[in-house]
């Protein structure tokens, strides 16, 4: 499990330094990498009770993290809402991980990078297991400001990426459509 994660990690760590680097904000990379805490879930997901029916394993959200990624067995199950609104499902191979953007990234990036409604669905008679890997940072977050310009005002303020999961587990929060927009909005 341990080295699953640190592997995973590794993966994480990656995907971000890509994302920096394709902002030209790279100079914040290793800073932000000392805040950044992770957690790991297994999570299992039983079929319908009868085969002619599907179950919602998990509601239609998004993740309140910077960045997550997902890593499932051979039951497929996840959905993706497209930003046209279609919800997409895929068969991931054995080795293929999914890497989710998370709402903190959408605001970290001034409304630049989606992060993705999805949920899952299941049918069929087995039982679905997926590892989620959750990024999380523990300081302020403050969108760059060579993401801030005339074209591209600020649209958040510096947030807590923890206060930000709080606020969406309260009544208001989880009514929300975007809970960046509604928690640190500007
Ligand atoms: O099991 C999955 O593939 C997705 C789980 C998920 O969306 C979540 O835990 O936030
Ligand atoms: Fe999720």
């Amino acid at each position: 499990m341990h080295s699953y994660s640190v592997l995973v990690s590794e993966l994480e760590k990656m995907v971000k330094r890509m994302v920096f680097e394709s902002y030209g904000v790279e100079k914040y990379y290793d800073s932000f990498m000392e805040s950044t805490n992770y957690l790991l879930r297994i999570m299992k997901y039983r079929g319908p009770e009868t085969e002619d029916k599907t179950n919602v394993g998990a509601r239609d959200h998004t993740d309140k993290t910077f960045m997550t990624i997902l890593h499932q067995n051979q039951v497929n199950g996840l959905e993706l809402k497209t930003k046209d609104g279609h919800w997409i499902s895929f068969d991931p191979s054995p080795s293929s991980f999914v890497v989710l953007a998370g709402d903190a990234l959408l605001a970290w990036s001034n409304n630049r990078v989606h992060s993705p409604n999805h949920r899952v669905i299941m049918s069929g008679k087995e039982e679905r297991y997926s590892l989620g890997l959750f990024a999380f940072q523990k300081e302020m977050i403050h969108v760059p400001q060579e993401l801030v310009d005339d074209q591209h005002p600020l649209q958040f303020k510096p947030f807590d990426n923890y206060g930000l999961l709080g606020f969406y587990y309260t009544e208001v929060g989880s009514r929300t459509e975007c809970s960046a927009k509604a928690y640190c909005g500007v």
